[in-house]
């Protein structure tokens, strides 16, 4: 059968559309998409999506591809998040020179975050596949995860991964991944964690790895070589045992003005427990209410200072001047006391080792919220008048403001920079979108930090946990802004 011109027909009537048509190479493309979506966004969002589609194709080189997919999503976002998802996907293709696709993919998803958390997902994926170059990739992954988290957090996740796969260069590559991770935490923690994985690889030059517990679903280095510390990417006891024959001191910057005292004696301590255990730490504790910074018992070789600073009555203000604080406190004291600092957020709590892993010239924790977008939706400061402006095509990560850190001689120039920059923009009436964390990205992008923290350093109690994040290590709780800011 020849067909002579091209054809193309399309019923498309409101949200069903029907698509037949042929190209001139002599193509079939058969297309049904059927899609509901309705939605109410802001404040009350509702969005119930109904998506089938079904593609019948034949591609240059005779190629055929068979691809259904159903997809229902019903989700209320914010404040009482509902969200189930069913999604079900079928490949079957053969592609260019042979390739064969075989693709099951079974989703079902039903959550609601934040405050009492529910969330189950059921993921079974089989792929078969075989590439261009003669590769060979089967991989089996099933997936189970009931979790409730905050407050009373219960977490099953059984996580079965099997892959096999020869690549280029004829490596061989064999990864069985079994995981069990049963937990509930804060209060009464109960945490069995089961995590077996086996890795056999051969790399290019012929070499065989045994590999026990190591990463291979996270970058553990930036594009400028410094490393991003994941659990499971480092030896907690050698790195602990080198940092500690240095003798060094820390020390720890926190400020809690006006009702943010309150987070302190949970800071504190989970911090005695967690937070650099057996090394010298100074705290530095920033408030407006000395009187109610709370007593809490320090272990050998651990210091308190309180500090007096002024209140304010915009956050904003108390948020951002710590730049220029922090600048004093290290030329006035801590420049004497200490060898590293680290600048934390309060209103969190430490939940799992911290350690000397942390350490180094110039230290920066890549956003929780952002860590698996892109660029373009890096909240940086996209205005030039202000001096925190980062253009849309620059930017490596998305850094939070709540942890930064390095050696003091490195982060007094780094306050000291940010500083300057905060008071040009406010003697040219600018406010960066994100204060002082605005600044501290851009001062981050023109001096690269020498070691990146993972999320898992700055995590976000709002934020249901990946999968990726087999540890948090500190979080930020959550706040009610009305109740514990001066302004809103
Ligand atoms: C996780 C993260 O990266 N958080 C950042 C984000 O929101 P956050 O919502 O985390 O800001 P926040 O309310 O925690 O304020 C930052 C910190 O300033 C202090 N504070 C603030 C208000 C107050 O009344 N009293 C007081 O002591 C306190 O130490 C607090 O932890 O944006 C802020 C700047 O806009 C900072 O960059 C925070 O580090
Ligand atoms: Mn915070």
């Amino acid at each position: 059968l020849s067909i002579p011109y091209v054809f193309s027909w399309t019923l498309y009537c409101k949200n069903i559309e029907l698509k037949i048509s042929t190209t001139q190479s002599g193509l079939i493309c058969i297309s049904v998409n059927i899609e509901i979506i309705i939605s109410t966004t802001q404040s009350g969002l509702i969005c119930l999506s109904v998506n089938i589609e079904i593609i019948i194709s034949t591609t240059q080189s005779g190629l055929i591809c068979l691809s259904v997919n159903i997809e229902i999503i019903i989700s209320t976002t914010q404040s009482g998040l509902i969200c189930i998802s069913v999604n079900i996907e079928i490949i079957i293709g053969t592609t260019q020179s042979s390739l064969i696709c075989i693709s099951v993919n079974i989703e079902i998803i039903i959550s609601t975050t934040q405050s009492s958390l529910i969330c189950i997902s059921v993921n079974i994926e089989i792929i078969i596949s075989t590439t261009q170059s003669g590769l060979i990739c089967l991989s089996v992954n099933i997936e189970i995860i009931i979790g409730t988290t905050q407050s009373s957090l219960i977490c099953i996740s059984v996580n079965i991964e099997i892959i096999i796969s020869t690549t280029q260069s004829g490596l061989i590559c064999i990864s069985v991944n079994i995981e069990i991770i049963i937990s509930t935490t804060q209060s009464s923690l109960i945490c069995i964690s089961v995590n077996i994985e086996i890795i056999i690889s051969t790399t290019q030059s012929g070499l065989i790895l045994f590999c026990f517990f190591s990463r291979t679903d996270v970058v553990a280095v930036t594009p400028w070589l410094a490393p991003i510390v994941w659990d499971g990417t480092f030896d907690p006891d050698l790195v602990d045992t080198i940092y500690k024959s240095m003798n060094i001191t820390i020390a720890t910057t926190v400020f809690a003005v006006g009702k943010y005292v309150l987070f302190l004696r949970d800071f504190l301590e989970t911090a005695e427990k967690h937070f650099l255990v057996d090394f010298n730490v100074r705290y530095y504790v920033f408030t407006d209410r000395p009187d109610d910074v709370p007593s809490v018992n320090l272990s050998q070789g651990r210091h308190l200072s309180v500090i007096q600073v002024p209140g304010s009555n915009r956050w904003q203000e108390i948020s951002a001047r710590r730049m220029e604080i922090i600048q004093t406190a290290i030329e006035r004291q801590i420049s004497r006391e200490a060898d590293y600092i680290f600048c934390l957020d309060v209103d969190s709590k430490f939940h799992a080792r911290w350690g000397a892993e942390s350490l180094g010239r110039l230290v920066a924790v890549i956003h929780p919220w952002f860590y698996q977008a892109t660029r373009d939706h890096f909240t940086y400061e996209r205005r030039p008048a202000s001096t925190a402006y980062i253009p849309m095509d620059e930017g490596d990560y998305y850094y939070a403001g709540a942890v930064f850190g390095g050696l003091l001689e490195e982060v007094y120039t780094l306050t000291k920079v940010c500083r300057n920059q905060l008071e040009e923009d406010a003697r040219n009436s600018i406010e960066a979108a994100w204060q002082e964390e605005s600044h501290l990205n851009r001062y981050l992008l023109y001096n690269k930090p020498s070691k990146l923290l993972s999320p898992e350093y700055q995590w976000d109690d709002k934020k249901t946990k990946t999968k990726e994040v087999k540890v948090i290590r500190f979080s930020s709780v959550v706040k009610n802004y009305a109740e514990i800011r001066p302004n809103v």
